[in-house]
């Protein structure tokens, strides 16, 4: 087990949104996550980074959680350079990263490691930012629309680094709009818009 919940009703304010959900996402296995607009992907996922209380149900994580975000701007320092972005959590943990193999792997092109957030495209932001979860190599990856902003080529490269990840060992969550690349990515799929509400 990696992630996992049971019975699991998310929401805000005590006020349901999607759930109850039971599912168990393995090492090395990638769960997607479909529904409309509204259905609460968000949610989920941050309920099961544990950023959200449930409103009712567990969650349990068996180590550390990182997150690819829909919005790499929202969260990529605009004051650090894409060296540092990528390097920051081997720092935290004290070892040194290898920036440049972690940078390759994404796709980002080496030239662009000096730059900062503001100089770069959001694609190459968005693999910056799996840059730096090669180097932080959680166990736990849960991702928010991570290619809404990209087109497919860069899509392509985000979407294969995060399956890297899970073949080495990660588990992933994954929530897309897109349910063709979801259904064609996942090991299993749950569907928001047809999951039960609990209400
Ligand atoms: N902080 C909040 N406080 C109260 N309600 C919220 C909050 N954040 C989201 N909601 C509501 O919770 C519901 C689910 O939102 P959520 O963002 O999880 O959906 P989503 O499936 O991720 O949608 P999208 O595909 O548009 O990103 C929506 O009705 C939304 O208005």
């Amino acid at each position: 087990m990696a992630v996992s919940c049971e019975q699991l009703v998310v929401g805000h304010h005590q006020a349901p949104v999607a759930g109850p959900i039971t599912v168990t996402v393995s090492p090395g296995r990638v769960c997607g996550l479909i529904g409309p607009s509204g259905a609460g992907k968000t949610t989920l996922l941050r309920t099961l980074a544990g950023l959200n209380r449930p409103i009712s149900g567990t969650v349990h994580r068996s180590g550390a959680v990182g997150v690819l975000a829909q919005h790499p701007r929202q969260v990529a320092n605009p004051r650090w350079t894409l060296r540092k972005i990528i390097s920051e959590p081997a720092r935290i943990g004290g070892t040194v990263a290898d920036v440049d193999t972690a940078a390759a792997t994404a796709g980002l092109e080496r030239a662009l490691l000096d730059r900062f957030p503001g100089q770069v495209s959001d694609g190459q932001l968005q693999r910056a930012c799996v840059a730096r979860l090669l180097v932080q190599n959680p166990p736990i990856i849960l991702c928010d629309e991570p290619v809404a902003m990209l087109d497919p080529i860069a899509s392509g490269v985000v979407i294969e680094a995060v399956e890297e990840l899970s073949v080495a060992g990660a588990a992933v969550v994954l929530a897309s709009h897109h349910q063709q690349l979801v259904r064609r990515r996942a090991d299993l799929v749950i569907d928001l818009g047809v999951a039960a509400t609990g209400r």
